[in-house]
Formats: C-alpha cells, structure tokens, sequence
C-alpha cells in the first residue's frame, strides 16, 4: 500500500515505523508547508495527524484528489458533519476516530455496557479523568468526548458533560490533567457513599494508536464511503 502522511510529528513518525514493518510504502510526507496535490495522487491511501486547525481544509484536498483518507486529529469535530457531507459530494473515502487503539476501541464496549447496568443504581454519580502529555492542544481529549458522550446515550441521568468542577446533576464532570510524557490514560469512575467502581484504559506507548491507524488505512484503501473504527475492527 502507497501511503501519504500529512503532519510528520509524533504521530506521523510513530506510523511511519509500523507501515514500513508492514511492508508498506511512504510516498509522500506533508508538513505545515502543505499539500502537493501531485505527490498526494501517487497515494493509495493518506492519513492524517496535524492540529485542529489544518484537518479539515487537509481533509478538502484529499476528498477533492479522491485519495481516502483517515484521520485521527482531534479538537475540530465541530466540522465533522461538514467533512462528511464534503467527502460524499466527491465521491472519496473518510474515516474518523478519536483514538485509533484497539485496547481503546474495546474499552469503548466495556463503557457503553457499564453506563446501561448502571440506570438501574442511581446511588452511584459518575466522573471521568484524563491524563495526557503538555503538549496537547486539546482539553478534552477526543477519547474523553467519545466516552463522555456513550455514557450520555446509555446512562438516563445524565445529558452532558462539562470541564467545569462546579456543575449540575445532570453533567458528567471531566478532569483534563496534563502531566510529562503520558501517552494517554482515561478513567470513567462511579462513585456511592459505599464504594466505587472504576474503569481505566492506560497506553504504554503511542504505538497502539499507530497500529491502529494503519490497521484503518489499510480497510481504507480503495475504499469511497464514510467509516468508523467499528467497521475496521467488526466491534
Ligand atoms: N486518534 C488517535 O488515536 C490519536 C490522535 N492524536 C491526535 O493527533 C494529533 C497530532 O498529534 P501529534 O502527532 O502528537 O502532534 P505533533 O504536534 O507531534 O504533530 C503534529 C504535526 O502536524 C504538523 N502540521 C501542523 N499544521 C499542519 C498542516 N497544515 N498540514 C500538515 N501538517 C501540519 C506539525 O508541523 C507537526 O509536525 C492531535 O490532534 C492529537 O490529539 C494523537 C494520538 C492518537
Ligand atoms: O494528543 C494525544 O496525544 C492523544 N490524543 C487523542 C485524544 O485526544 O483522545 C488520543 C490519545 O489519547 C492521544
């Protein structure tokens, strides 16, 4: 598979290593200098990890080139709706996730399944933290927002969620802590007067969201539609 990589930072080099394992090929690697729409087209496939601000206009030029692309960039999903509706107007390929990992993408499962039991025992509130390393941009994190929102979909008593510590009932809160060189770490906890029950996802590495990135690209390929990582995975 030709891959093109668009943003050549931590995530960009971490994929780099696994698709060249995989014995695929880099044709091309885009930084903050732009795209060439002509290196782009050798690409059977380009995956993205930039900053919130450069994804969808990186997004446009690929649906535009009808190369399928993925991206795993957070912080811009207020433009996701308009990404869709762009990449089916060029008959291209998109697939989004806000964490590409595997352990993460069946932790996901395990939290939706917890926030339905947990209807039934109103006892207990619920909060979520998050770790990540300083150089993040975002707060929350994409996973965070993800996780928040399946418990909203799944939990009756709760309909959003806020970085604020004082909140109402009805708001899951989420503590975003930034600390050096934590790949990621998401808890959800529920919390009585009794006990709690706790869930948490830990990387080691940023290696299983590369792998997971490339496990997605390589789904993506020769592909037109829109994804998730559910389709990749069969979750
Ligand atoms: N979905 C997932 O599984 C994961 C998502 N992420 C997200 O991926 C994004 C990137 O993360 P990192 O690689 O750690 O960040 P980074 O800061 O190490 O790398 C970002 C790179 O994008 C480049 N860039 C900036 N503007 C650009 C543009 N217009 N076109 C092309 N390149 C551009 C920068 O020069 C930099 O090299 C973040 O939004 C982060 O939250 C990170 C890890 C996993
Ligand atoms: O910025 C990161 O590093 C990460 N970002 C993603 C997110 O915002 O959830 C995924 C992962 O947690 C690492």
């Amino acid at each position: 598979m030709k891959v093109a990589l668009i943003g050549y930072g931590k995530m960009g080099k971490t994929i780099e290593r696994i698709l060249l394992e995989r014995n695929h090929e880099v044709v091309a690697t885009f930084g903050r200098e732009g795209i060439d729409e002509a290196k782009l087209k050798q690409a059977d496939v380009a995956i993205e990890f930039t900053r919130p601000e450069a994804v969808f206009d990186n997004l446009a030029v690929c649906f535009k080139n009808q190369v399928p692309v993925i991206t795993g960039t957070t912080g811009w999903l207020a433009k996701y709706d308009e990404a869709v509706k762009l990449c089916e107007e060029n008959q291209s390929g998109f697939l989004f996730a806000s964490n590409f990992s595997l352990g993460v993408n069946i932790f996901f499962e395990i939290n939706k399944q917890l926030a339905r039991i947990m209807n039934a025992y109103g006892n207990y509130d619920v909060q979520m933290q998050e770790i990540h390393h300083t150089q993040k941009l975002d707060a929350p994190s994409g996973t965070a927002i993800t996780l928040a929102e399946q418990v909203i979909e799944n939990l009756n008593r709760k309909e959003g969620w806020t970085l604020d510590e004082s909140h109402g009932k009805e708001q899951i809160h989420i503590d975003a802590l930034r600390e050096e060189h934590v790949p990621g770490t998401h808890s959800i906890t529920y919390t009585s007067d009794i006990d709690d029950i706790e869930i948490t996802h830990t990387a080691k590495s940023r290696d299983g969201f590369a792998l997971g990135a490339v496990l997605a690209a390589e789904f993506m390929s020769g592909k037109t539609g829109v994804y998730q990582m559910k389709d990749v995975l069969n979750l």
